[in-house]
């Protein structure tokens, strides 16, 4: 991989990866589809069939295979916030890049996609809970922070082309 992209449900991991390898000229994975593919269902029934402890197994093997692969990876929203998970990718030399996004933000992008479950099952005030509870974990997580309120998709993908261009971050990143 060339980059990872995490973040929170709806910070734009999947839209802005896609752009991100065209722009790179290398190929796009998403985990969560990735994982779809794997199991044969759909995130959701995934959830309600096995439970979120099976999704988050699938999760672990998938990302592992993943980082072998050339490209950009976009995430899922709890990826990094599973201590095994962030182990992986901190033991990683791929740059991790986390899209960070307002609460309304947040909200106005999820709020009429019935395709996560954590947003299906939890209420506004549960949700913005664990979008706080969360947050520390993909700082932790990441080489590079973008707040993307203010950014179109393509404004993102600049700023990290930008960063990734970087002849310190380079040396940083061995
Ligand atoms: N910078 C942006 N400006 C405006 N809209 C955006 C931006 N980034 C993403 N969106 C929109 O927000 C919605 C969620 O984006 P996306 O699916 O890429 O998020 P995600 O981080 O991949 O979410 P998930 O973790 O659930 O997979 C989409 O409708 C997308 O078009
Ligand atoms: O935030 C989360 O925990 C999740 C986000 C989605 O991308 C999916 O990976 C799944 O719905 C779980
Ligand atoms: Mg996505």
């Amino acid at each position: 991989m060339e980059a990872i992209l995490i973040g929170f449900m709806g910070s734009g991991k999947t839209t802005v990866g896609r752009l991100l390898a065209d722009q790179l000229m290398t190929q796009h994975a998403d985990l969560d589809d990735m994982i779809v593919d794997r199991a044969g269902q759909a995130i959701t029934a995934i959830f309600e069939e096995h439970g979120e402890g099976y999704f988050r197994q699938l999760e672990q093997q998938t990302l592992r295979g993943a980082l072998a692969q050339p490209g950009v990876l976009s995430t899922g929203g709890g990826t990094p916030t599973i201590p095994a998970n962030a182990a992986i990718l901190t033991a990683s030399p791929v740059p991790v890049i986390c899209l960070a996004a307002d609460d309304a933000t947040i909200l106005d992008r999820v709020s009429h996609d019935t395709s996560r479950p954590l947003v299906n099952d939890l209420d506004t005030t549960a949700l913005l809970a664990l979008k706080h509870h969360r947050a520390p974990l993909y700082e932790a997580a990441a080489d590079l922070v973008i707040q993307t309120d203010q950014l179109t998709p393509n404004e993102i993908v600049a700023t990290i082309q930008d960063w990734l261009s970087q002849p310190a971050r380079r040396t940083a990143q061995g």
